[in-house]
């Protein structure tokens, strides 16, 4: 079948975080799997679409409002990332370095979701199923149903996947002429909360919904961002489905960004050797258990109990522990960890800031990893940890709960229940017991290595998802 991704993020080509992952992967399991599958991102300023040759196979004029801007479709001419990718060309919006975080966001992603249908409806052929990621692209699954231009779109099934469902997209009915003309008696499906809401918009319109979690998906009905009553609306066309991850990305076997390379037979030599490395570029102590952190610095992923917990488990590990730390977001989260340097110069260190690089290196030279997240819908960094031998310590919600089993009940990671400094550092206790039984240590660290979190596994659950639409 001919599968079309579309959405904000596609690793390498731009990525914040794990959309980005997920957009780069999936598609490409999909692809192996024998479908057609094509991703379209919008063309940001970035390194790799810098670097790489792409063909304009189609332009036009998106019509927001009152504004005309121009816009090319462009296609990476050699299928690199094993699918075909196309980039949404905008230059007035989205020649940018940054993906999101700007004033006329809600300007951008209109414009963006309008010229990829534009595109799609001029096509001859087209898609067997459209799958679109998070709020960016919620509108997407309306405009085919009810807008009037796009009529021979009408009956290709749409799904909206939800990796956050915190931000929504939402805005005035003051910008309700930018999308184009529409059936007016459908305007309800684009309201909630007397807002455009584009998240919203897109489960109340898409055949079908899915979370990166089954328990993300239990998590929501109760508690859904203002959206929990909609949520068990459409329980019935529904689902969570696990996701996985791109096992040649991350492949401490294979992967070229370590220092060392390792697999389950060279464990021990191979984290060491990166340890080594990571401790001396951070001023670490390499002897003492090291616990990272590697996420956007934000409240969602109980960033903000980081400074505090670090401090208070540093001091009541004093000189045994290890903590690093990489991130941004928050600014006053930022400075708090910044502040702690002074303090514990030697057994903690911070790099603010988002390096693909150092997140790959500390995933392989870390012991433990931290995601004391209040909000996790999936979470993959848990699922990178285990491959690399690093044991996770996370707050059970999300797909955290679906994932990680503490180890007092035979599993495969350390959890705790609140969002605490207290459960934070108790976690933490327990890891340092856990580094002293050497034995223990090891057979975790083995259970999580021979965990099957690929996408070859996972893949299969989409394409049910999209035969029960298609059929
Ligand atoms: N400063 C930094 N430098 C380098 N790399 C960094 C970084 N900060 C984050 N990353 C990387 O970004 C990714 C984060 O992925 P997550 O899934 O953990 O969270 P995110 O909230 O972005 O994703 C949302 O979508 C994904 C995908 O569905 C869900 O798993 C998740 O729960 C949901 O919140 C990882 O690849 C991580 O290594």
């Amino acid at each position: 079948m001919e599968i079309l991704h579309i959405a904000a993020e596609c690793y390498p080509v731009a990525k914040v975080g794990g959309l980005g992952d997920v957009v780069g992967s999936l598609p490409k399991y999909q692809s192996k799997a024998g479908h057609l599958v094509k991703v379209v991102i919008p063309h940001y300023d970035t390194i790799f679409i810098n670097e790489n040759e792409f063909d304009c196979i189609y332009s036009g004029f998106v019509k927001l409002g009152n504004f005309n801007f121009p816009f090319n479709i462009k296609k990476e001419s050699t299928c690199i990332l094993g699918f075909e990718l196309y980039l949404v060309e905008i230059p007035e919006l989205f020649d940018r370095k940054e993906v999101y975080g700007y004033e006329d966001d809600i300007e951008r992603f209109v414009s963006f979701q309008i010229a990829t249908l534009d595109w799609i409806n001029s096509r001859n052929d087209i898609p067997d199923v459209i799958n679109c990621h998070d709020h960016h692209t919620g509108l997407i699954p309306f405009m085919m149903l009810y807008a009037n231009k796009y009529e021979k779109l009408r009956n290709i099934p749409t799904v909206i996947t939800i990796h956050n469902a915190i931000y929504q997209g939402q805005f005035g009915f003051d910008k309700l002429y930018y999308l184009p003309d529409f059936d007016l008696s459908k305007v309800t499906f684009l309201e909630w909360d007397n807002r455009i809401n584009s998240l919203a918009t897109a489960i109340k319109c898409a055949l079908a919904v899915s979370t990166v979690s089954p328990n993300f998906l239990n998590e929501i009905n109760n508690f859904g961002y203002g959206l929990e009553s909609l949520f068990n609306l459409v329980r019935h066309k529904s689902r969570g489905i696990l996701n996985g991850i791109d096992i040649e990305v991350w492949n401490p076997l294979k992967d070229e960004m370590l220092f060392a390379n390792y697999s389950i037979k060279t464990l021990d030599k191979g984290k060491q050797k990166n340890k080594e490395k990571l401790c001396s570029q951070f001023d670490l102590d390499p002897t003492k258990p090291l616990f990272s952190f590697i996420g956007r610095l934000l409240e969602e992923k109980g960033a903000d109990l980081l400074p505090q917990a670090a401090a208070m488990a540093l001091s009541e590990n004093f000189l045994e522990i290890n903590i690093l730390i990489l991130g941004s977001g928050n600014a006053e989260i930022e400075n708090q960890l910044s502040h702690l340097l002074a303090t514990f110069k030697g057994n903690y260190n911070v790099f603010i800031g988002y390096n693909e690089e150092l997140a790959h290196q500390i995933y392989a030279g870390s012991d433990f990893l931290l995601m004391p997240s209040r909000v996790e819908p999936c979470g993959l960094n848990q699922m990178y940890s285990f491959r690399y031998g690093t044991i996770p310590i996370v707050r059970r919600t999300g797909g955290l709960k679906d994932s990680v089993i503490d180890i007092g009940d035979n599993g495969n990671g350390i959890c705790h229940y609140q969002a605490s400094i207290v459960d934070i550092c108790s976690s933490i206790q327990r890891a340092v017991k856990l580094y002293k039984d050497k034995k223990n240590l090891k057979k975790i660290q083995k259970i999580g290595m021979n965990i099957d979190h690929s996408w070859e596994k996972v893949c299969q659950e989409y394409i049910e998802m999209y035969h029960l639409i298609t059929y």
